[in-house]
């Protein structure tokens, strides 16, 4: 089967599944190593420049700090820059909390480095095809002979980095550094020599090669302020404005600013102030509370680490400090916290290995490609429920409302309105995918697309509430039509109250029979994917 594009909806735009199978033999990531390795030989630094991507940070970014010794050494300006391109907002679905994040903490970044004499200059591209030339005529028109930068993963940012590499043809040399992880993706292989796909195996070499090489978990200094006599070559670059936030993509009312600003605070300092407090205050009782969305005791350090803020190494070097300077993580050897929180670090970084290795899985395609023959149901209706938080489900509408409230929703909902989505109501999982990128501060397409990968799992979010918000506690909070709503009435207040009782609360009724859709939606992934041939 394999839709190319949906008319309705641009966003679901992918290739082929034969075409998907292609890119995963042949990768964009191979092709941009390949660039790499075949540049022209390096000639004499003239001028360094640091391009800032999603390692929105001077503290333990490695292509800063590289950038900047190599121009200390060589005597030459560090001319650091971010680019902006409103096309490409659009295109991936940035949030509105997202950008504002992002920009308050360019506007930090750029402070920062002023002190130590270096400029961070915005430049604009309007159009996706125009990024490339735009970044080439900045650097020539700065004469930069030296570009340095952290890779990026995805399928897009791979290709643009290929397109630039080619296009500028030896006019200025690139290093790209790997900053993202601890391990370097795609480095970790099985014996056969593939890439490791299973989290239970990664984990496990993960912590050992953690534990044998701490040096896994050093960070690299800040750049030093540059000599005024240098940085003066490049006075005219110091000041750059910070470009807008596109219309469409700014929050609704100043009120709401506000509000989202305060949940999440922008830059390093507010980042690392807010892993100290995981530290002293939740990691303790982070494995027994985890799953409870009402005790929120997990880090909340998602938005920080998903655009750069702080670095995992850094964050990881205080969980090493936590555990008495011991960079052994395994179940046996330290707290159960600890060993918690770090494992879905590990995810993370398993994730980024599974960009790398089979790159589809950013091309809005699923990574197990036979769920691509799933029909889906075009029920406009349950979409607008799911997403405004009116399914009838409070552990769902709860989930979407800490969502829309927030730009943020506690793992254990995530987990199960995907579930609801794409097997109850049987709308294809992308759309999802994509309200929660719009929508979430903590936007990682490797984190979001693995956590929406389809499967055969139908969450109950009946029992699921049960388990994990005994008293109601979370849809209280976040339903306030069933704050007065006593003992298990609360997790399905339309089947255990009476006909009167369940009237008055003004809560909707279930907008589908979850039973009925759970066998729906397993008839149908096995119809439809039995003789699929991706
Ligand atoms: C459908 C779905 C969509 C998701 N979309 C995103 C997303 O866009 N961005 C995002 O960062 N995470 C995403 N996650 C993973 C997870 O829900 C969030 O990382 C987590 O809830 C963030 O809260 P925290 O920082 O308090 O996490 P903590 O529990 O404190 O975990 C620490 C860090 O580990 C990483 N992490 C935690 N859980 C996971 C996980 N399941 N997979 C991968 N990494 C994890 C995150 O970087 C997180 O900040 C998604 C999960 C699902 C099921």
């Amino acid at each position: 089967m394999s839709k190319r594009s949906d008319p309705e909806h641009p966003e679901l735009t992918h290739p082929s599944t034969k075409r998907a199978k292609q890119i995963d033999q042949a990768t964009p990531y191979d092709a941009l190593q390949q660039r790499l390795d075949t540049q022209a030989p390096e000639k004499e630094i003239s001028k360094v420049a640091n391009w800032f991507r999603r390692d929105l940070r001077i503290q333990d970014n490695i292509s800063l700090h590289t950038a900047a010794e190599r121009a200390r050494e060589a005597k030459r300006p560090l001319i650091c820059f971010y680019l902006n391109c409103p096309e490409w907002i659009e295109w991936h679905g940035l949030s509105p909390a997202r950008l504002d994040f992002m920009n308050e903490t360019l506007v930090g970044v750029q402070a920062e480095l002023k002190g130590l004499n270096i400029p961070l200059v915005y430049i604009t591209a309007d159009k996706r095809h125009e990024i490339v030339p735009v970044i080439l005529k900045f650097l020539k028109d700065n004469s930069v002979s030296h570009l340095y930068a952290n890779f990026e993963y995805e399928v897009d940012e791979l290709r643009r980095d290929a397109k630039l590499l080619k296009t500028a043809d030896g006019s200025f040399h690139v290093s790209l550094y790997h900053d993202q992880c601890v391990m370097e993706p795609g480095t970790m292989t099985t014996s056969s020599g593939g890439p490791m796909k299973v989290f239970t195996p990664y984990h496990k070499t993960w912590l050992a090669e953690v534990k044998t090489n701490p040096g896994l978990l050093n960070t690299v200094p800040a750049p030093s302020a540059v000599d005024s006599s240098i940085s003066k070559k490049v006075f005219a670059l110091f000041d750059s404005k910070l470009p807008d936030i596109p219309k469409g993509k700014q929050f609704r009312s100043e009120e709401e600013r506000k509000r989202v600003r305060k949940l999440w605070p922008a830059g390093h300092e507010a980042g690392m102030r807010r892993m100290d407090h995981f530290l002293n205050d939740k990691i303790e009782d982070y494995l027994a509370t985890r799953s409870q969305p009402a005790a929120d005791s997990t880090s909340r350090m998602s938005p920080y680490f998903a655009a750069g803020v702080v670095s995992v190494r850094e964050a990881l070097s205080k969980v090493k400090e936590y555990n008495r300077g011991s960079s052994d993580f395994s179940q046996s050897s330290c707290r159960p916290g600890v060993y918690s929180w770090v494992r879905e670090i590990v995810f993370r970084e398993l994730y980024r290995q599974t960009t790398v290795t089979t790159p589809h899985t950013s091309m809005n395609l699923p990574q197990n490609l036979k769920f691509e023959f799933v029909q889906w149901e075009d029920d406009e209706e349950g979409f607008k429920k799911w997403y405004e938080g009116k399914t009838g489900v409070p552990f769902i509408d709860a989930g979407m409302r800490q969502l829309n409230h927030e730009a943020y929703m506690h793992n254990r909902l995530r987990m199960n309105v995907s579930s609801y989505l794409y097997c109850n109501l049987l709308i294809d999982y992308r759309r999802g995918e994509r309200y929660f990128a719009e929508t979430l501060v903590d936007w990682d397409l490797n984190n979001n697309t693995q956590g929406w990968e389809p499967s055969y799992t139908v969450f109950n979010p009946v029992s699921q509430a049960e388990k994990n918000d005994p008293n109601g506690d979370y849809i209280r909070k976040w339903v306030p039509e069933l704050r007065d709503v006593k003992g298990k009435a609360i997790f399905s207040p339309h089947d255990r109250l009476s006909k009167e009782e369940f009237k008055r609360l003004g809560y909707p009724a279930p907008h589908v029979d979850w039973k009925e859709t759970k066998a729906r939606a397993i008839e149908r992934f096995k119809n439809d994917m039995k003789e699929a041939v991706p």
